[in-house]
């Protein structure tokens, strides 16, 4: 079984002709993106990447996560954005978001690098103490300064730990096959390195060493993944609006755009997925957010945030739809006792299956919004294991680029990230930015 689009609550908003009306610009956007003749055609790597692999490459994620697992109690992988979340995205929904913690015969993973706070570097720093630590430094330019930073410091403190020799084979670089300042000092020092193919840019690689060799040192079966990506890019290969579920979503999402709705809510009823929505949010984000247009990508993890967030969800501005991801299986239910008691009032839900309250909860919230005037569809996912993540990762990803075809935009650069870049370098008196930094600090006061 695999993942489905369920478009059943959408009927009060969208007509069929609206479908029928997008039909033909789907099949264009499909034909761009197949023929490559598209904006960022240069970036389109991961549309074949579950099967056009480099398996020498593959075969050496597995030995480095041997080699980890074997001399390593933590493991700390540095990067940011695309080279961050994927990764993080795996290990807290196919391992747990409490894996540190967990009874187990993998090392610890922690995540540095991804933002600029020395109170979070410190704790990361402590959290070392005593433990025998590796790095992998995951940049795909190179150059981004939040994990070079946290580079610098975790790499002297392998050097002094272990002295130059034994802190080479606890590095392993993941970056660009030839550019960048982290490639040149992996190079000049000898790390192992790992490749992100030139057409694959930071948020569409996941399924690269970038995702891969984190999952990998956590224990997660890496072939799966990919064989779930593989049966994604087979069961979504048809231009046919109607036999392509991944398609069909890209066309709800632009067309309640163009409706005027503004924010794009991903919703799960899985703890374990907020990295996920993390992961998403990049994905779409820097993918559509040009050209003065695009969805925001938000979202919330039920039944927690309907606690915080279901009253403006219900009622407040009438801005959004909402994307439920619905994972049909628990990996492990949990059944609910009878009190005789029943002091607490629950006994209606005794001998229930924690899973069959947490689904009535999603339908009960799905009816509710839906009254409410927010669009929902949902994505039905039979479960969570390798083979969904793999599949879901391409989905996305390949609904991501379709949208932003379908957007007129070039889902494949992300120009104005640099914009922050530049005056925090100005700022900080980075050389070749003298003249800017006299100006942002005159109007800083
Ligand atoms: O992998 P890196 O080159 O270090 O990039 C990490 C991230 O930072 C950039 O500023 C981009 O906006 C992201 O798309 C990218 O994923």
């Amino acid at each position: 079984m695999a993942m489905k689009l369920n478009t059943r609550y959408l009927k009060s908003f969208v007509n069929e002709h609206e479908l029928k009306a997008i039909e033909p610009q789907v099949l264009a956007a499909h034909r761009t993106l197949t023929e490559k003749s598209g904006l960022g055609n240069d970036y389109l790597g991961w549309t074949t990447l579950p099967k056009d692999y480099d398996r020498e490459e593959f075969s050496r994620i597995k030995a480095a996560a041997r080699k980890i697992q074997s001399d390593t109690d933590l493991l700390l992988v540095i990067g940011i954005g695309g080279s961050y979340l994927g990764a993080r995205a795996a290990l807290e929904l196919l391992r747990s978001p409490y894996y540190n913690n967990l009874k187990k015969d993998t090392p610890d993973i922690y995540f540095v690098g991804n933002s600029i706070s020395p109170d979070y570097l410190n704790t990361v720093l402590a959290l070392c103490e005593g433990r025998r630590v590796s790095v992998n430094i995951i940049s795909k330019s190179g150059t981004t300064t939040e994990p070079a930073l946290a580079f610098r410091v975790f790499r002297e403190l392998l050097e002094q730990r272990y002295g130059k020799e034994e802190a080479r084979g606890r590095i392993y670089a993941t970056t660009d096959k030839a550019r960048g300042t982290l490639k040149e000092l992996s190079d000049r020092e000898g790390y192992e390195t790992f490749v992100i193919p030139d057409d694959v840019g930071g948020r569409y690689s996941v399924l690269t060493a970038v995702g891969l060799l984190p999952m990998a040192v956590a224990g997660i079966d890496i072939d799966a993944v990919m064989g779930g990506a593989a049966a994604a890019m087979d069961d979504l290969a048809v231009g046919d609006l109607c036999k392509n579920d991944c398609y069909k979503y890209a066309a709800y999402r632009n067309i309640l755009y163009r409706k005027g709705k503004q924010i794009e809510l991903l919703v799960s009823y899985e703890p374990a997925f907020t990295m996920m929505n993390e992961w998403f949010k990049q994905l779409f984000g820097e993918s559509e957010g040009k050209d003065q247009k695009g969805l925001f990508p938000a979202s919330v993890v039920f039944s927690t945030d309907l606690h915080s967030m279901g009253q403006f969800i219900q009622e407040g501005s009438r801005c959004m739809f909402e994307t439920v991801v619905d994972i049909q299986n628990s990996t492990k239910d949990f059944f609910v006792k009878d009190d005789p008691e029943n002091l607490d009032g629950l006994n209606f839900l005794s001998n229930q299956n924690m899973s069959v309250v947490n689904h009535k909860a999603m339908q009960g919230t799905i009816l509710a919004h839906t009254e409410g005037g927010v669009p929902n569809m949902v994505l039905e996912v039979p479960g969570i294991n390798e083979h969904e993540f793999g599949y879901m990762v391409y989905f996305f990803e390949k609904a991501c680029a379709i949208s932003g075809y379908l957007l007129a935009v070039n889902p494949f650069n992300q120009p104005g990230v640099e914009s922050y870049k530049k005056n925090m370098f100005a700022l900080l008196g980075k050389p070749g930015y003298e003249d800017q930094r006299a100006e942002l600090e005159a109007k800083l006061g």
